[in-house]
């Protein structure tokens, strides 16, 4: 049984330190009561009293399982219905035995603001269970997602100044714009798309590889190799399998799920490898005949800031390249694919979005930054989708490393929390009519209580946030950005005829349950 009274002086500090910090936006005498649950906040409850499945729920292991079929409708993958479900019956936060573990589930910004704020120092990475076993087999060294620690620190901090900040990302503008290009003309060539995430997976994969590899891969002509696409696409299939399997056998023997994974990822590794050396040789042939420098005057690369810094070694390198590859490649086509859904099933935004295009760019055919930085519909229209259909399972997950108080109860240290980001962005309360697409509700000045989603950040955090949040996120939206307007630039797109919707599923991404076919009609711009 966990209480106030068993924490040390620090963690009480601490511990008082956050209640406050967490509520100076929601109530006016912060240290007295909670707006969200009406508690009076100087009654810390212990970590026993919080809300959730009661009795044989409790017990580890088992307990998680008794969540799914026989004992009820849901299989594994629907692990997002039975936490809404928890929500509904027991609130905003709410503990359920998931594994050996409780996790606490928090579903109100207000907590999760108070979960992302809290001064990590070890910023431990969780819910990696296959990855780390695969590591710990088989030698070959973790990468940026599995690290921990000042490992992970030693790592993140090279790659973020080159990747972070915006003056660097905007220097990819010219490089993704052409590889853009090259996608809008397989499409124009095409006509119409049968499987819209195949097409966007081909995408992604040859803007990635130009950030990884500095250089184009082919994925995009007819009739390429989809061996990456088809290697990244079974890696997060098996992942998923993973993170919702009750008890995860793969850690004890090398079951046929850990056997598919080793060999999935021991596939990705070669080719990067490859890759990282044969850019390696080039460079230093370049360098032998004194063509180094004009060469990287041309254009940025990401590949050779990493070979050059004294920090690195091979090895890392090796690991920040196999990271952003995996981690690059499927979550923005997905994101990708349900912008362009949301926009086919709602022509009155799209028509808006090609409005903004036009005014923005009159008759130029070349996106630059300064462009992108003036489409501000644009931005919402991919905020919007990232709302109504949320692209991970998990999210940001944290591991407390002090005890802390979240909504009146006393979390222990150790404990891992969850704000639930899947709940909370289709929760009327902050987001109004939360099934419908309006990117309206994320333009700026907007007075009206749709926009009221602006007032709550932690709400809808689909990069995480923090020194752990997602090392590609400007990468991802100055991609995506690109990618939809070009698309909408080229071409009015729709569904088939009588389709209302696109099911989705959980492969780690959220992704589209089946093919999703996409008519295409020219604008008859030749602009590329
Ligand atoms: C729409 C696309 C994407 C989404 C929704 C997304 C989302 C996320 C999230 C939620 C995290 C965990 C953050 C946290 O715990 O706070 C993460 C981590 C990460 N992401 Fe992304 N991501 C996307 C695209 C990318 C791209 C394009 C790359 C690389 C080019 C990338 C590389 C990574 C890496 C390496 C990590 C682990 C970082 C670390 O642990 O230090 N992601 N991503």
């Amino acid at each position: 049984m966990w209480s106030l009274r068993l924490c040390n002086r620090g963690s009480r500090d601490l511990l008082l330190r956050i209640t406050t910090a967490s509520h100076r936006a929601s109530t006016t005498d912060a240290a007295q009561v909670d707006e969200i649950s009406g508690q009076d906040s100087t009654e810390v409850k212990p970590f026993s009293q919080i809300p959730g499945p009661k009795g044989l729920y409790n017990i580890p292991f088992l307990g998680t399982a008794f969540h799914f079929k026989p004992f009820t409708k849901y299989v594994p993958d629907d692990l997002l219905n039975v936490l809404s479900d928890a929500r509904d019956k027991y609130g905003d936060i709410v503990k359920m035995r998931m594994g050996k573990d409780y996790i606490v589930y928090v579903y109100h910004p207000d907590y999760a603001k108070t979960v992302f704020q809290f001064p990590f120092k070890e910023h431990l990475r969780v819910g990696m269970d296959l990855s780390e076993t695969f590591h710990d087999r088989s030698g070959v060294p973790r990468d940026l997602g599995t690290l921990q620690g000042d490992a992970w620190a030693a790592l993140r901090k090279p790659s973020q100044e080159k990747m972070l900040r915006p003056a660097v990302v905007a220097n990819y503008v010219p490089l993704i714009e052409r590889v853009t290009n090259d996608f809008v003309e397989e499409l124009r060539k095409k006509g119409s798309v049968d499987d819209l995430l195949k097409e966007l997976m081909n995408y992604t994969t040859e803007s990635v590889a130009m950030l990884c590899f500095n250089r184009r891969l082919g994925y995009l002509e007819s009739n390429s190799d989809t061996e990456i696409v088809n290697l990244i696409t079974k890696f997060f299939i098996d992942f998923q399998t993973s993170i919702t399997m009750p008890f995860k056998t793969y850690k004890l023997f090398r079951t046929k799920l850990y056997k598919r994974f080793e060999k999935t990822y021991l596939d990705i590794y070669r080719i990067g490898k490859k890759e990282i050396s044969a850019q390696r040789k080039m460079l230093e042939k370049l360098q032998k005949e004194g063509d180094l420098d004009q060469y990287l005057q041309d254009e940025p690369n990401f590949i050779y800031s990493l070979l050059n810094d004294t920090r690195m070694t091979d090895e890392k390198i090796n690991s920040v390249i196999m990271s952003l590859f995996i981690a690059g490649i499927d979550s923005t086509a997905n994101t990708i694919a349900f912008v362009l859904i949301n926009l086919a099933l709602n022509p009155e935004k799209q028509d808006r979005l090609y409005q903004e295009i036009k005014e923005t760019m009159g008759d130029e055919n070349t996106l630059t930054k300064e462009h992108l930085a003036e489409m501000s519909y644009l931005k919402a229209c991919v905020k919007e989708s990232q709302r109504l259909v949320f692209p991970l399972m998990l999210g940001a997950i944290r591991y407390l490393e002090e005890d802390i108080v979240l909504a009146g109860y006393h979390i222990p240290k150790n404990t891992l929390v969850h704000p639930n980001m899947n709940s909370m962005t289709l929760d009327e309360r902050f987001y109004p009519r939360p099934t419908e697409y309006i990117p309206e509700r994320w333009i700026r000045d907007t007075n009206d209580d749709i926009a009221k989603g602006q007032d709550f950040p932690f709400g809808m955090m689909p990069f995480g946030f923090g020194p752990r949040g997602c090392i590609g996120q400007r990468f991802a939206e100055t991609e995506m950005y690109i990618g939809v307007a070009k698309v909408i630039q080229n071409f009015k797109i729709a569904l088939p005829p009588g389709v209302t919707g696109v099911k989705t599923k959980l492969k780690t991404f959220t992704t589209p349950a089946e093919s999703v076919c996409l008519h295409l009609t020219d604008r008859n711009i030749s602009n590329v």
